[in-house]
């Protein structure tokens, strides 16, 4: 079997209700946010076929797989995944690598095609449903989250909806002093009954203002504190620092995209608790799962950001994951996490459950309709 076709169906999606601060997503009841997403498919001269929903960072990711598409890909054979993982990863050695990630889970995709079998049978996991938390647009200024009351009142709703956490992104003009008010509203009124979780997003301007926020976290029983520094957490003293000074466990490296090996430093140098992995953006399946286990291997463990089908079925082989996050979620906004797929793969039943979707491959089935009435662009590359 041998890879004779990569496509790629550029579209945009629709995210209905939803606006920006400074690039960071917020409700905003007046405006309708159009980013660009893509469909890569891998194909053999049999007419084996993987597919790859790509919902965030499209250009890179494209740019990317066009520089390494016809050296790397074409002509090899596609269960080689690891072999072509390693030589998409060295490829992009001048690059943040966004490109290997696409073509990875397309290739797990077709495995499971090959094979009739599901990416979480291939991988070897057990559990076919997963534990979630409910993840938040940033604070808005809209009349959606918009204060502490209004998380504390979302928070209620998402407890009732069955989840067992909840993390809020933090006002997107960096004010500590409201994501701390957000904080205790939060612990007061569902902190007994649900793990509770704070993302600064990297947003923080000094290292007095993470560690003041981190000091509340403390106060308040937090389950992790997630990406305080500007620098995305680069700075490993700094973050060694703050790990000593506070207990509540800082989950990193989100922003940092060095995949294993520099996970592997951070934790060495115990510049993180816990690590921040992504199928999407680590460099696939593959990527991620070698994340996975190198933080397992310190004892410590994993967060998938955010979500996709991807996650659902590397999840489910996890031991050292605790929840799938399911966001952004917020008032009314219809995210696009479920555009571009029939169906809604990404939904949470009444017990704050998400099922793994069955075999073969990612489970899942791509809307050509919509794609097709989206569509912005479409490349062939034939080998
Ligand atoms: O963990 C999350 O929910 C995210 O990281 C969502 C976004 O990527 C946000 O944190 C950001 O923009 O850095």
């Amino acid at each position: 079997m041998r890879i004779n076709e990569i496509e790629i169906h550029a579209f945009d999606y629709a995210a209905e209700r939803t606006g920006t601060v400074g690039g960071n997503w917020v409700y905003d009841p007046d405006s309708t946010l159009e980013p660009p997403g893509f469909v890569l498919t891998i194909r053999t001269a049999d007419g084996t076929e993987g597919h790859y929903r790509g919902f965030a960072f499209t250009p890179p990711m494209v740019a990317q797989i066009r520089m390494v598409a016809e050296e790397h890909v074409l002509g090899r054979d596609p269960l080689e995944r690891r072999a072509i993982w390693q030589d998409c990863w060295r490829a992009l050695r001048h690059t943040d690598h966004l490109g290997v990630g696409p073509i990875d889970i397309a290739l797990w995709d077709l495995a499971g095609a090959h094979h009739d079998a599901s990416v979480s049978t291939l991988l070897g996991g057990g559990r076919d449903v997963l534990p979630t938390y409910a993840s938040t647009t940033f604070v808005d200024d809209n009349g959606g989250l918009d204060g502490p009351e209004a998380f504390a009142d979302f928070a209620a709703e998402c407890l009732d909806r069955g989840y067992d956490g909840f993390k809020f992104h933090g006002h997107p003009e960096v004010r500590p002093d409201v994501d701390i008010a957000i904080c205790e509203a939060l612990a007061d009124r569902v902190g007994d009954r649900m793990a509770l979780m704070l993302d600064a997003s990297s947003l923080y301007q000094t290292y007095a203002d993470a560690l003041e926020v981190g000091r509340a976290l403390d106060d308040l029983d937090f389950r992790w504190y997630e990406d305080p520094f500007h620098d995305g957490g680069v700075s490993e003293r700094a973050v060694r620092k703050l790990v000593a000074e506070l207990d509540t466990p800082m989950l990193g490296l989100e922003h940092v995209r060095t995949g294993p090996y520099g996970v592997a430093n951070s934790l060495a140098t115990e510049a993180t608790d816990l690590v921040r992995a992504s199928a999407h953006l680590d460099g696939g399946i593959t990527g991620a799962l070698k994340i996975a286990e190198t933080v397992e291997s310190f004892g410590l463990d994993v967060e998938l950001l955010l979500g996709g089908p991807a996650h659902m079925h590397l999840m489910s082989a996890l031991r050292n994951a605790s929840f799938f996050e399911h966001g952004l979620l917020n008032l009314g906004s219809n995210w696009i996490l479920n555009q571009g797929f029939e169906g809604e793969p990404e939904s949470v039943d009444d017990d704050g459950r998400m099922a793994v979707p069955g075999g073969p491959g990612l489970g899942v089935d791509i809307d050509w309709a919509f794609v097709e009435r989206r569509r912005t662009g479409h490349t062939r590359i034939e080998g």
